[in-house]
Order: structure tokens, then sequence, then C-alpha cells
């Protein structure tokens, strides 16, 4: 409704965007007149790089005095884009580099890229953005970091990541006791990290053995946009860790478990709709092969995996109705059931519309051969003085009642059978 609008907006004035009475209170009008910033909200229409730091050429321009500092030990991809997010949040940032020369050209100007003796001189937080191999080779800055928050963010690579082994920030942590070592922002992409997070995992997930180290920096990953998830202390790590590692979290099982009915059902329906007919009759059928075994085993696998879905609720009832508590921990092969359910249901779900696909395909594909068999045989001369066909269905063309009936349609004048 228009009404009160004008009360709304008392700031409207004439007006020039169509021929109302002024002042217009129509809603494209005001919605109009309205800055953009007023109508939507929420953190999403927050400028990631605020205006005051950006020069006019669109680089970042000097931050204020006063802001808090932070260091940033590395100059690879990853420092690059976290400087330029804390540049955008307001923060002080100095770069630690072996050759600040060379890439100082690559951070936004705000950015003090100097030797990294300097770089750890004055910030309390810093970031150990190297890779795990090369955090010997900080060593030498051991007394300048001692008492220091040291945040790291590496990954391991796959071969590296041993369950059992300890992970990049206790082996950090090993090597300088004297600093409280925080893990932070692993599991943020790189365009995520410095873009912000507009369409990307907001959660950084935050472990330290440390409350207050974790606290400082939960307030800063809050200050850049992200969602601060405290997971514990540094053993945590090892957990955390892997979680870039893994591709598709979850489906493995359910996916392989799929995989192993699909084989299972279509051995079992191969060998009774083409071996056994081969076997027994010597009835060639193997073209069912690629169409229609698939399209009977899709079924199977699906209802197969839907039981498998409803299955362990059942079971877990009957567990907590024979122990008489359901304030007791299930066994864990019955615990990894309940969690794949989604998955395994989906999977189901996947099984159950290829086979709507396959059967909706079947009767067309049927036509069309019938079709065909149709045209050559009017194609076919009829012979000179050819005796009566002993078979009528090779001489006319193939009417269609006899494509319907293999094609497992009735057609009106068929008697129905009992
Ligand atoms: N890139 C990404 O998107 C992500 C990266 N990470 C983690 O961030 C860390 C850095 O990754 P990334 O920035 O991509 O790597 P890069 O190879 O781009 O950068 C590594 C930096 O380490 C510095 N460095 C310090 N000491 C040494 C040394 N002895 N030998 C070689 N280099 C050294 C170098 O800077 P200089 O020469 O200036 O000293 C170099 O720029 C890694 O631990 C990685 O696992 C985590 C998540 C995502
Ligand atoms: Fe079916």
């Amino acid at each position: 409704s228009d009404v009160g609008h004008l009360d709304l907006f008392p700031h409207l004035g004439c007006c020039e965007q169509c021929s109302n009475k002024h002042p217009c209170a129509s809603v494209s009008c005001i919605l109009t007149y309205i800055p953009s910033a007023t109508r939507t909200s929420g953190k999403m229409d927050k400028p990631l790089i605020s205006r005051r730091l950006m020069d006019s050429d669109g680089s970042l321009a000097e931050t204020p005095s006063g802001t808090p500092k932070v260091g940033i030990l590395g100059s690879g991809d990853f420092a690059r884009s976290l400087a330029t997010r804390l540049v955008g949040s307001g923060f002080s940032v100095v770069v630690g580099s072996r050759n600040p020369k060379r890439i100082a050209g690559l951070f936004p100007s705000s950015v003090h890229v100097t030797f990294q003796e300097q770089a750890v001189s004055s910030p309390e937080i810093i970031f150990v953005a190297v890779f795990r191999e090369h955090y010997s080779s900080l060593c030498a800055l051991s007394d300048q970091l001692a008492g220091k928050i040291l945040v790291d963010v590496s990954n391991p690579t796959e071969n590296e990541h041993l369950p059992h082994r300890e992970s990049n920030d206790e082996f950090l942590a090993s090597l300088f006791p004297a600093c409280t070592v925080v893990e932070a922002f692993n599991v943020i992409s790189a365009w995520t990290r410095q873009a912000g997070p507009r369409d990307g995992n907001q959660q950084v997930p935050i472990c330290s053995d440390q409350p207050e180290a974790k606290l400082s920096v939960s307030e800063m990953v809050h200050a850049m946009g992200f969602k601060p998830v405290d997971m514990g202390p540094l053993a945590s790590t090892r957990e955390v860790e892997a979680m870039p590692l893994r591709l598709l979290p979850g489906w493995k099982v359910p996916t392989l478990l799929a995989l192993g009915l699909f084989v299972c059902f279509y051995g079992y329906n191969f060998i009774r709709d083409v071996l056994h007919p081969y076997v027994q009759e010597n009835k060639n059928k193997f073209y069912k092969l690629p169409v229609s075994v698939v399209n009977t085993t899709l079924p199977c696998v699906a209802y197969m995996l839907l039981s498998l879905v409803y299955l362990p609720g059942v079971l877990a009832a009957a567990l907590q109705l024979q122990r008489g508590t359901k304030y007791r921990r299930f066994p864990d092969w019955l615990d990894h059931w309940l969690q794949h359910r989604k998955q395994i249901g989906l999977l189901s779900f996947f099984c159950a519309v290829l086979h709507a696909l396959y059967s909706f395909c079947l009767p067309l594909r049927r036509s069309h051969r019938y079709d065909l068999v149709n045209l050559a045989i009017k194609q076919m001369p009829p012979p000179a003085c050819a005796p009566a066909p002993a078979c009528p269905s090779l001489s006319t063309p193939v009417s269609q009642k006899t494509w319907m009936s293999h094609s497992g349609l009735r057609s009106k004048d068929q008697p129905t059978h009992k």
C-alpha cells in the first residue's frame, strides 16, 4: 500500500520519475528514491573493502594510525589474499619476506612489506603463511616471537597426513615453545579470503590450548566477516587439517555400497535373463545387456538402498528398548550407518529416477524399431509368382497392434487377460 509512505520518507519532494502529483507516493518512485543501502539489509551489503582505505585508482590506501597491527610471515598466495582482506577490515598489516623488494608491488600499498625480523617485532598476532617444511627456517626469529600468538594456516598434503601423526600446528608449537599457536583459516579458499564470505564457506574453525589467544584470533576472524568456530585444543588440529583433503565427505561408503549392490543385482539379472536362456534354449539375448538388464537392476538397487535407510532406525529403537534407556551410545557401526542415511536415501532416489527414465525411453525405442521394419518391408518388391507367405507378418507391414502388444501396451479391441 502507498498509504504511509510519505510519513516514512518525508524528505521526498517533487517527483521526477512519474507524472503523479507531488510529492509522489507510488511504490516505484519511492523505491527509486530510497538509497540502495536502506532498501536491503544484512552483512552482504557492507563493502568488503572500506571506502576510506581505497585510493582513487582502486588500490588500498594508507591505514590510519592506531589500527590493530597484524604480521604475516610469507608472501605467497595465502599471504596476499589475507593481507588484502585484513586491510579491508581495518587492520594494519606488516608482511615479513626474505626478499621484500621483489614482492612489495604485489601487495596493496597500505601493507608494509619488510624483512622477516622487522615484521615480527611489533604485532602480537602473526600469521605463519609458509609451508610446514619451511617452518624450521623461521627458528632464527624465536627470540622475537617469544610470547606472541602464531596463527598456523597450513594444510598437509595427502601424503603428509597420517591420522596419528602430529599436526602442522603441533609441529610449529614444538619449534616455538615460547609462543602460543592457534589454528585458523586453513579451510577458507583464497578467493573467499580475499573477497570476503559472500558465497563461500563462512565458518573458520579455530583450535588452541590457550583460551585467551583463541579469543583474540576469534575477534579478528569476526571483524573480517567470518564466523569463528571453536574446535577445541591444539590436538583437534589433526582433524581440522584433514578437512580440506576430504572430497564429498560421507559419500564414499554409500556410493561403494550402491555400486556393490548394482554389480550383484546386475550379475543376477544377467544370469537369469541372458545366460540361462542362452544355455538352456540357445537363445541369443545379449542385446538386453545395456538397456533391459540395467533397467531391471535399477529398481532392485533403489529398493534395497531405501530399506537400508529405514533399517538402522528400527535397529536403534530396538536397541534402546532392550537397554531400557536412550542415553547410551550406539555401537560405532550403527552410529556410522545412522549418519549415512541421507546419502543412501539420495542414491536410492537417483536409481529410481534413472529407472523411470529408462522405462519411459524403452517403448519409444521399440516404436522406432517397428517403424524401420515397416519401411523396409514396404520397400521390398513383391515376388513375381510367389507362393502364399507362410508368415503373414513378413509380407504385411507390422500393424500398430503388433508393436503395442510387443511394447506391453494393449489396444482397445484386444481382450484383457485374466
Ligand atoms: N594458497 C591457498 O589458497 C592456501 C594456502 N594455505 C597454506 O598457506 C601456506 C602458504 O601457502 P601459499 O601462500 O599458497 O604458498 P606459496 O608457495 O605461494 O608461498 C609460500 C611462501 O613461503 C615463504 N617462505 C618463507 N620461508 C621459506 C623458505 N625457506 N622456502 C620457501 N619459501 C619460504 C615465501 O615467501 P618469501 O619468499 O617472501 O619469504 C613464499 O612466498 C601453506 O602452508 C598452505 O598450506 C592454506 C589454505 C589455502
Ligand atoms: Fe519399475
